[in-house]
């Protein structure tokens, strides 16, 4: 696999196009009609898994009942284009018959109607069926997170087999959909013939990937493993995290319902146990055993678990017992492997996570060598493009909107009996640096997440630029110019420096996913614009980002994760820039050089509130220094008369730091 990962684009095409010819003359090199089956069901098992892996790969939402969208999408067919419902006839439907999409059977006043939807409609249709069942069961739940998620999922999962056995007018129960239509193409009936179907879901497999791949690298994507990597960072990086769950688990299952249409239409016939949980767990381990979010590594998964269950089951269990005949055993004589398939993706699933945990295709990073003169240090200060652009936005967004002023009036913060924040009132003049100290627990962290909302006050008034944020997410202050950094680095550490950096600027590109997936130019260079965006971004700090770019950031040094953030939040284009101890963990050198970039900021523009404990830092770079302790607001002027202060010195900064 990592030879794969070092071929060149041109090399991989060309590896692509002879897999894909191999594929295409596969029925005709004598394999027979049981193995074109087998690969068609391989192509059904990819299409699934390249579902489920916008889920629960690209989005980190562990759905376990995904195959009852696979069910929706078959029945919805089958009930479509079958005999299960046969209303009488009457002249309403007569429009419907003239584009055949139902049948008269039989004459006069005993004369039913037979639905003939057309495969290839039912196709896209039942992709938007279950689409919409995805998100009508997604609206409420997908506020719930890992393990509550999936056990409502498991529950959606168990519901839909259960109805289809039971509302029998409509799926025929347990027995199921009899003589469900095969497609028609040109007037050729497909009947029972393998190879056709095997083209049909060969097609499909290639159109849900070429979608997998177009999504994963766009904004779309990009936001998704945002949400998967880290749902508060995302949402403070101004990702709509509901709506983007939402349309991931709506994709997902938009995937499964064409899937299932397919399915059906190849077995003509669909009974509620072909969509039972071993069917949501079979997929799931399919993108284990491929590689959570890798679009290659969820097709070779689908396919190896076919080929188990079709090849190696079966003749597993014949080597077993013509053992068992050998020495006699009848245990051995009668054991049937080839139903105990769930065994051997229990044993895939532990077997994975024990040894090979990112699974066969993992989602490889760059192994980045960096360069003696590429890793020395050439420190750089406010480097002129991406200062130019900035500024350029703050003046976008500064044309018609009040100045970029911060004002918290009496903000209280309680956390069941304790008060984190006791009436705080502060101001952040526009185009100044405020800092705020204190010692540990004082409530620093807990205002920043008042500010940006992912802490909820229980009074008080928070006021950016005229616009009250008290009450609006953590996406929508983001959006009203406010962006920010964690005291503990909240990046997202699977993602590289580049991919990270391009999530902040999320609500400033506008590709959809239908825009991404038709590549448009407008999308194309909105992507390409906003690459360089990072680039310039990145060169504020010198060298020390830019050869590092398509690093994962869990590589990076603490230091360089500390800018990478801050690199992050001004990708926003943000009018006030709040930093929560943006040089804990650097040296003194690095952290003058930082303190001087943050200088630079305000001196384009940006308003800038700072937590941050080192006094040098404060008294270099504030122009007022708020000093929390308790909670309170205990004192408030220059660096110099704070650090004068009596009752600041013996609350935070100590009578030997004075005194020395
Ligand atoms: N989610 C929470 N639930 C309960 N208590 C909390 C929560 N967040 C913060 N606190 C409490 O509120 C108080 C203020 O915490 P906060 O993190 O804002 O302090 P801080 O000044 O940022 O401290 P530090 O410098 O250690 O980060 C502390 O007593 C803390 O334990």
């Amino acid at each position: 696999m990592k030879r794969l990962a070092l071929l060149s684009p041109r090399q991989r095409q060309a590896l692509f196009a002879a897999l894909l010819m191999v594929l295409l003359l596969l029925p005709f090199l004598g394999i027979g009609q049981a193995n074109i089956d087998v690969a068609a069901n391989s192509c059904a098992y990819a299409a699934l898994a390249l579902g489920l892996n916008i889920v629960v790969g690209f989005t980190g939402l562990l759905d376990l009942g995904y195959a009852a969208f696979f069910a929706i999408g078959a029945y919805a067919y089958g009930i479509l284009n079958s005999f299960q419902l046969h209303p009488h006839w009457s002249a309403a439907w007569a429009p419907l018959a003239a584009i055949g999409f139902v049948a008269k059977l039989g004459a006069g006043a005993a004369a039913t109607v037979h639905f003939t939807f057309p495969f290839w409609l039912m196709l896209p249709a039942s992709a938007v069926i279950a689409a919409c069942f995805g998100m009508a069961f997604g609206a409420p739940t997908l506020r719930l997170k890992g393990d509550y998620l999936a056990i409502v999922t498991l529950g959606f999962g168990e519901i839909v087999p259960i109805v289809a056995r039971n509302w029998s007018s409509l799926t025929n129960g347990a027995e199921g959909l009899n003589g469900v239509g095969p497609p028609v193409l040109f007037g050729y009936r497909f009947g029972i013939n393998a190879t056709p179907y095997y083209y049909v879901g060969l097609g499909l497999v290639l159109l849900l990937l070429f979608i997998s791949l177009r999504l994963k690298p766009s904004r779309i994507g990009r936001a998704w493993m945002a949400v998967r990597e880290d749902e508060i960072a995302a949402s403070a990086m101004g990702v709509h995290t509901t709506r983007l769950k939402l349309l991931a688990f709506a994709m997902g299952a938009g995937f499964a319902g064409m899937t299932g249409t397919f399915y059906i239409a190849k077995l003509q016939t669909a009974t509620p146990d072909m969509f039972d949980l071993p069917v949501s767990i079979m997929v799931l381990v399919m993108i284990v055993l491929g590689g959570l979010a890798s679009v290659w590594g969820a097709i070779l998964g689908a396919v190896l678990l076919e080929l188990l269950q079709a090849w190696f089951l079966p003749a597993l269990s014949g080597w077993v017992q013509g053992l068992g005949n050998a020495i006699h055993s009848p245990f051995l004589q009668n054991l049937e492997l080839t139903s105990a398939s769930e065994l051997i993706f229990g044993i895939i699933l532990v077997t994975m996570m024990l040894y090979r945990r990112d699974g066969l295709v993992p989602v490889g990073r760059n192994e980045v060598r960096l360069s003696y003169e590429q890793q020395d240090a050439a420190v750089s200060r406010g480097a002129a493009p991406a200062v130019a652009r900035l500024r350029a936005g703050l003046a976008e967004t500064t044309a018609d909107a009040r100045p970029a002023a911060l004002e918290i009036r009496d903000l209280t913060v309680k956390f069941g009996g304790l008060t984190a924040l006791k009436s705080v009132s502060l101001d952040v003049p526009p185009s100044s640096i405020v800092a705020v100290i204190g010692p540990n627990g004082s409530g620093k962290s807990t205002l920043f997440n008042s500010i940006t909302g992912l802490v909820k006050p229980s009074a008080g008034v928070v006021r950016f630029a005229g616009r009250d944020l008290l009450g609006l997410r953590p996406d929508q202050v983001l959006r009203a110019g406010v962006a920010r950094t964690f005291q503990n680095i909240r990046l997202f550490p699977n993602l590289t420096v580049m991919e990270n950096v391009l999530i902040g600027q999320h609500t400033h590109l506008s590709a959809g996913a239908a825009g991404a997936v038709l590549g448009l130019p407008r999308v194309r260079a909105e992507e390409r614009e906003a690459r360089e965006f990072v680039l310039e971004l990145l060169a504020m700090f010198g060298n020390r980002l830019v050869p590092r770019i398509d690093q994962g950031v869990a590589q990076l040094s603490y230091a360089n994760r500390r800018r990478v953030e801050i690199a992050r939040a001004l990708a926003s284009r943000p009018r006030l820039l709040m930093l929560d101890e943006p040089t804990a963990g650097m040296n003194p050198a690095e952290s003058i050089e930082l303190a001087e970039q943050i200088a630079a900021f305000r001196d384009f523009g940006l308003t800038v509130l700072l937590v941050e404990h080192k006094l040098d830092v404060v008294t270099r770079l504030a122009d007022n220094v708020i000093v929390l302790n308790h909670g309170e607001k205990l004192a408030e002027g220059r660096a110099d008369e704070v650090r004068r202060n009596e009752a600041v010195i013996e609350a935070y900064i100590g009578r030997g730091v004075v005194d020395a």
